[in-house]
């Protein structure tokens, strides 16, 4: 459409007039204004304001970022700033905004991205990922060489052998979209170092779950009866029947530290063979203890009951050599220990010396905090201490499931999908993701305005982001949402940083913005999952002083109206725009003529419209209009319209 029929079109408008001045009626309804509940990305506390750690320094805004033109035109006598701002997207982008569909990545991958794997996985998850990707199989790599290939690789696929540290993430150079840990344990992943790269990391936690239980009765019926040891003896050439005299099982107590999905195999195992079972694990629920038969207790109370344990904790700071000096002075006299968990939950001196005592009678270990040990660690030299080299999850059974399990889930990652398995991002369920689609597109677009709005030199670093909806705290996850408000606002003023729901969290803390989330009830509809969404930028300066609310704060409203996502107020004025292409507004004074000389500027500049809207307080005041625009106007053309009489201010901004 020409500019030329603009005026035609603002007259079919009129409606949008309306609708505008009813939205803003009801926005401004009584709140029941409450923050948002929840959990934050990745396990922080969420809604109320993320301050503290979030609250430090501020993002300076370049006069001139992303290659947005900036016209500075003081107007006649008034002077009012006249601004046009333009951010230029990729396509890629675009459409990826438009599909609201990857919440992981923007940037286009090759038609089949590389798929590094570093470590033996089964034949049957290569073969799923040869139907995605060009699949390397390239196993034994030093640090050098693994720096070298993830430059080049948009997935990366380990077990417990390979170290993925910051160093591996630096040299990706964002290249790697996703790690996948085919296995349980992570702790050979920097996930800190992951999440400020944005990249996901996935694992395959059930798999191998029995195959570990397994190993853990093996290792445990193995000690008791010295299996191992009479092997040995035996091939030396002897018979030494009194020597090799065992324990029994059962009525014994094996004390599980750690009751997971792991611990718990091994109790209903144990419970198999005769053993009374207790379990130290703060964070399992008591129902599911019981419903097997398992007593859970306190630290102590383990470590002084048992004749058996069975360590099955991940290795965290908290359980880092967690079985010590203290705790094995707490043991009964002649226990057995088996370790099919990360060989750093031990104190290995400690448990020489705790052998050396008689506290600990034998140990069975699977798992050593390097791996393998030096060849003279003393844990390889002693005959009570029974060593396998990490075989827990080693069973055919286990590495075929584990190996499909980390390659649909690195699949899935690569296609942009939260995988159930994600580690380093939070696990939306895919039906709220599919609902949610729309309204990713109007949040990271309202924060791409706001932020487009920001001028002057108090840079921006506080950012409340409220949600008007139906629905209750509980049925209100908004991590998406804030995710792609933080993608709209960083994206524009930074440079190779693409903002995703792994890392939006991290960027906006290291960019020092603080960001706080609230929720309005809103009677409506509760089908919808959110009514608007009002991005507000406090503290800081507008390049376009209409975007100023009342209290001051740059203030963009936007809502999802079949689907398309609409900018319903800017400041104090009530707008109808969609949110795409490019927008002009013009604070003018309310006289006749002022849509038709722009519309016919527009026109001769060959910018077609795309849509019109005015909004005003009262006749003969001031008045905002707004101008859909298909075509990138030209600076001139921009400030020829900010010279037309009556015209206060503009801005023009690109949206997608
Ligand atoms: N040897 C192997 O090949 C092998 C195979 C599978 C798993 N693993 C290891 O076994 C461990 C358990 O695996 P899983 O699949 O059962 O994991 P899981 O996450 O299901 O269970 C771990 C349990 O440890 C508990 N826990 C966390 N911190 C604790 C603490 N401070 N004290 C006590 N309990 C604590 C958790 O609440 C959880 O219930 C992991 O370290 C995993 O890497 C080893
Ligand atoms: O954490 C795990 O899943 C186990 O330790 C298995 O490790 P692996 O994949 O190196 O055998």
């Amino acid at each position: 459409m020409a500019a030329a029929a603009a005026a035609t079109n603002c007259a079919t408008r009129t409606g949008v007039l309306q609708s505008s001045l009813a939205t803003e009626h009801k926005q401004n309804a009584a709140p029941d204004s409450g923050r948002v509940e929840g959990s934050l990305f990745m396990g922080k506390p969420v809604g109320t304001s993320t301050s503290g750690a979030l609250d430090s320094g501020s993002v300076a805004l370049p006069a001139d970022y992303n290659g947005c033109s900036a016209v500075e035109d003081r107007k006649r006598g008034n002077g009012i700033k006249t601004s046009a701002v333009s951010q230029p997207m990729t396509t890629t982008e675009a459409k990826s905004a438009a599909s609201g569909r990857s919440q992981l990545q923007d940037s286009p991958l090759p038609t089949k991205p590389t798929i590094l794997v570093a470590e033996k996985l089964d034949k049957q998850g290569i073969e799923l990922l040869k139907e995605h990707g060009n699949v390397d199989c390239s196993y034994n790599l030093t640090l050098k060489d693994l720096c070298a290939k993830v430059s080049l690789c948009d997935a990366l696929i380990v077990r417990s052998g390979t170290k993925v540290t910051r160093e591996v993430f630096e040299a990706s150079r964002g290249r790697l979209k996703v790690v996948g840990r085919a296995g349980v344990g992570i702790d050979n992943v920097d996930l800190e170092a992951a999440t400020e790269a944005g990249c996901l990391v996935v694992n395959a936690p059930t798999a191998n779950t029995v195959a570990a239980a397994e190993h853990v009765i093996a290792l445990m019926t193995s000690l008791a009866r010295n299996v191992a040891q009479a092997n040995a003896s035996m091939k030396q050439g002897k018979w030494e029947r009194a020597k090799y005299t065992g324990v029994s099982l059962v009525d014994k107590t094996l004390a599980i530290m750690g009751f997971g999905k792991v611990g718990s195999e091994v109790a209903r195992r144990a419970k198999g063979l005769g053993m009374k079972v207790v379990a130290y694990d703060p964070y399992a629920a008591q129902d599911r203890a019981r419903a097997i038969g398992v007593e859970l207790v306190s630290f102590d109370e383990a470590l002084q009951t048992g004749d058996f344990f069975s360590l099955n904790m991940p290795l965290t700071p908290s359980t880092a050599k967690i079985f010590n000096d203290s705790a094995f002075a707490k043991m009964k006299g002649g226990v057995r220990i088996i370790n099919a968990a990360r060989g750093g939950v031990i104190d290995d001196d400690a448990l020489i010396r705790a052998l050396d005592s008689g506290k600990v009678a034998q140990a069975g270990l699977d798992v050593f905090s390097e791996e393998p040990p030096p060849k003279d660690s003393p844990l390889l030299a002693r005959e009570d201490i029974v060593v396998t080299p990490h075989l827990g999850a080693s069973t055919i059974e286990a590495q075929e499931g584990v190996a499909i399990e980390i390659a649909e889930a690195v699949i899935n990652g690569l296609q942009g999908t939260l995988s159930s398995t994600a580690v380093n991002a939070p696990m939306i369920p895919s039906d709220l993701i599919a609902e949610l689609e729309p309204y990713t597109v109007l949040a990271q677009r309202l924060g791409r305005i706001a932020v487009s709005l920001v001028g002057g030199t108090k840079g921006i670093r506080d950012v409340t982001i409220t949600y008007r909806t139906s629905r209750d705290g509980t049925d209100h996850d908004t991590r998406l949402l804030r995710a792609f408000v933080i993608k709209g606002l960083v994206e524009p003023i930074v440079s190779d940083t693409v903002v995703n729901i792994v890392n939006a969290d991290v960027i906006a803390k290291r960019r020092g913005l603080r960001i706080t989330e609230v929720r309005q009830s809103a009677d409506g509809d509760d089908d919808v999952p959110v009514e608007s969404i009002l991005v507000q930028v406090n503290g800081s300066e507008s390049k376009f002083a209409s975007s100023l609310a009342e209290d001051g704060s740059i203030s963009v409203l936007g809502r999802v109206e079949s689907g398309i996502p609409h900018l319903m107020k800017v400041g104090q004025f009530s707008v109808d725009v969609v949110l795409e292409g490019g927008v002009i507004f013009c604070r003018q004074r309310d006289e006749p003529g002022m849509i038709g000389r722009v519309a016919s500027l527009l026109g001769s500049g060959h910018v077609n419209v795309s849509f019109m809207s005015v909004t005003r307080h009262r006749p003969k005041e001031l008045a905002i209009m707004a101008i859909g625009v298909d075509d990138v106007p030209t600076e001139e053309l921009l400030a020829e319209i900010s010279h037309i009489p009556h015209i206060e201010e503009m801005v023009y901004l690109n949206i997608n």
